[in-house]
């Protein structure tokens, strides 16, 4: 059996935090604002296994009214949904994403982040695909407010 799930997330740019994305850090004058480390792609990735799986959203499994959750590592959060995802027997199909950045260009961090990612979900690198778009400048995107991401991932289910 296959299940679909799709995430879509997005975080303020600001000065003084470090750029955390898909798991690593990137060299830039800003960083993302959260509760936790604010990794936009990482959250995606993680809203998109729990959809999945039909477990609602990170926010419901770690409420950012939470303090334990304050600067959390969100890779720490992801391992956390992963196994949720295999106590239900699912193993990775693939996970497809999308980062939206008018900056900084990302095409260099990609395969990092690639394979931060598939350690994460304890996969293959050629099961995960990250792709960065621009926005032509426009939109909140576009201005360098912000950074959005999405992803959809499919699971298999190794038991039914
Ligand atoms: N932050 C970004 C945005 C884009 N890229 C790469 O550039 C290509 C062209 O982007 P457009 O938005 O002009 O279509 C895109 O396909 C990515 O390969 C990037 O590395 N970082
Ligand atoms: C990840 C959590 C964890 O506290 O906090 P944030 O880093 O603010 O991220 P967001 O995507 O706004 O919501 C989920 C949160 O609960």
């Amino acid at each position: 059996m296959f299940r679909i799930g799709q995430g879509f997330d997005v975080h303020q740019l600001v000065e003084g935090r470090p750029l955390i994305l898909g798991g690593i850090e990137i060299p830039y004058e800003k960083g993302l604002l959260g509760h936790s480390d604010a990794d936009v792609l990482l959250h995606t990735v993680a809203d998109a296994c729990l959809g999945a799986i039909g477990a609602g959203d990170i926010g419901k499994h770690f409420p950012d009214t939470d303090p334990a959750y304050k600067n959390a590592d969100s890779a720490n959060l992801l391992k956390h949904v992963w196994n949720l995802v295999k106590e239900k027997g699912y193993i990775l199909g693939n996970v497809d994403c999308t980062i939206i950045a008018q900056k900084p260009k990302m095409a260099p961090y990609i395969p990092k982040m690639k394979k931060r990612i598939a350690g994460l979900l304890e996969a293959n690198e050629e099961q995960v695909n990250i792709k960065a778009t621009t926005t032509e400048k426009l939109g909140f995107t576009g201005r360098g407010e912000g950074i959005a991401a999405q992803a959809v991932v499919l699971l298999k289910n190794i038991n039914l």
